[in-house]
C-alpha cells in the first residue's frame, strides 16, 4: 500500500519505518504524504496505543529534504513546506498517543526536525543530529525553530543552527535534546521496553497530557490551570481513571484499556 515507508501494527504498537535507503531516507513528497497518512491511520485506530518512527538499516534515520527532488520538482519552498513538511510534523505533535523516535542513525536538516517532533527519542551512540541547513544556505525549518529553543535554550540553538555541527547522541542526551543514547545492540530492547510500557498505559491520560503540554510554552499559568482542569475532568470520568483508582484501593495491578 505504501511505497516509501514500511508500516506495521502489532499488539497495540504501530511502527513507521522510513524506507529510501539509497538516499538515506531523504524526504520526498511521497514519503512525507505517506508518513502523514500512516499517522492518520494510527490516530483513528483505537487498538493502537503507541507509535514508533525509525529509519531502515543502521546508517540513517533521515537526511532531510530530498535535494534532487526539491530542486527539480518545480515547487516553491513555501509550497513544499505547507503541503508536505508542516502537516507531517503537526500530525506527530497532534497525535494523542505517545510517539517514540528510534534514532538508528543520522538525522539532519528536516530529518532532525522530524526526530525532534517525537515525544521521546532513543538513539544509538553512533547516531547524530545536525541542523546543517546553513551549510546549503538555508535556515532551519519544519518546526526546528520551535522545538530547539524549548529543549536546549536560545544560546545552544543559535550555535547549533548557525554552524550545523554534528551533535552525537551522548552529547544530545547531556544537553536534553534526546532522552537516551544506548549502544547499538541495546537500541531495540530499549525501544521495546518503552513501547511495551505505553501499550498498557492509560493512553487517554497520556494523550490529554500531550495536548496540554503542547500549549505550555505559549500560555500563562491561569490558562494552563484551565486546560488541566478541563482535561482532568474528562479523564476523571474515564474507564482508565476509575480502573486506576479502584486498582490502588484493591491493592492490585490496573488493567488500562486506553479509554
Ligand atoms: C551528511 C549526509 C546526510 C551523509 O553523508 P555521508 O555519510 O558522507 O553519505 P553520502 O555519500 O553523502 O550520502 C549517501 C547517499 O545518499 C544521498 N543523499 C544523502 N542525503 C540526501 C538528500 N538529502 N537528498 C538526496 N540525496 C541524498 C547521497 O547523494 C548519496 O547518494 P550516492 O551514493 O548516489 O552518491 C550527506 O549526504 C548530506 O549532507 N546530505 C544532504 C543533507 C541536506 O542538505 N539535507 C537537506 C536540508 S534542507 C531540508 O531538510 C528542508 C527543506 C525544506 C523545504 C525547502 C527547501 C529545502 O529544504
Amino acid at each position: 500500500m505504501y511505497e516509501s515507508i514500511l508500516f506495521s501494527k502489532t499488539n497495540g504498537i504501530a511502527k513507521i519505518t522510513l524506507n529510501r535507503p539509497q538516499v538515506y531516507h531523504a524526504l520526498s513528497a511521497v514519503l512525507m504524504l505517506e508518513i502523514t497518512a500512516a499517522i492518520a491511520e494510527v490516530a483513528s485506530d483505537d487498538q493502537i496505543r503507541v507509535l514508533i518512527i525509525t529509519g531502515e538499516g543502521d546508517k540513517a534515520f533521515c537526511s532531510g529534504a530530498d535535494l534532487k527532488q526539491t530542486l527539480e520538482g518545480g515547487e516553491s519552498a513555501d509550497q513544499m513546506l505547507k503541503a508536505y513538511y508542516e502537516p507531517m510534523i503537526r500530525s506527530i505533535r497532534e497525535l494523542p498517543k505517545p510517539v517514540i523516535c528510534r534514532l538508528n542513525g543520522l538525522a539532519v536538516g528536516a530529518g532532525c526536525s522530524l526526530a525532534l517532533a517525537c515525544d521521546i527519542i532513543v538513539a544509538t551512540e553512533e547516531a547524530y543530529l545536525s541542523l546543517l541547513f546553513v551549510q546549503i544556505g538555508l535556515m532551519p525549518d519544519a518546526g526546528a525553530t520551535y522545538f530547539l529553543p524549548r529543549l536546549i535554550g536560545m544560546a545552544r540553538t543559535f550555535e547549533l543552527a548557525s554552524t550545523g555541527r554534528k551533535i552525537f547522541a551522548k552529547e544530545a542526551e547531556q544537553i536534553g535534546l534526546i532522552n537516551k543514547a544506548v549502544p547499538a545492540e541495546e537500541l531495540d530492547s530499549e525501544v521495546d521496553k518503552l513501547a511495551n510500557y505505553y501499550q498498557t498505559a492509560p493512553t487517554l491520560a497520556i494523550g490529554a497530557m500531550k495536548k496540554v503540554l503542547n500549549e505550555s510554552s505559549h500560555s500563562d499559568l491561569a490558562r494552563m490551570q484551565e486546560l488541566e482542569r478541563i482535561n482532568q475532568q474528562i479523564l476523571f470520568e474515564s474507564h482508565d481513571a476509575r480502573e486506576g483508582i479502584s486498582a490502588f484501593l484493591e491493592k492490585r495491578k490496573p488493567d488500562f484499556q486506553g479509554k
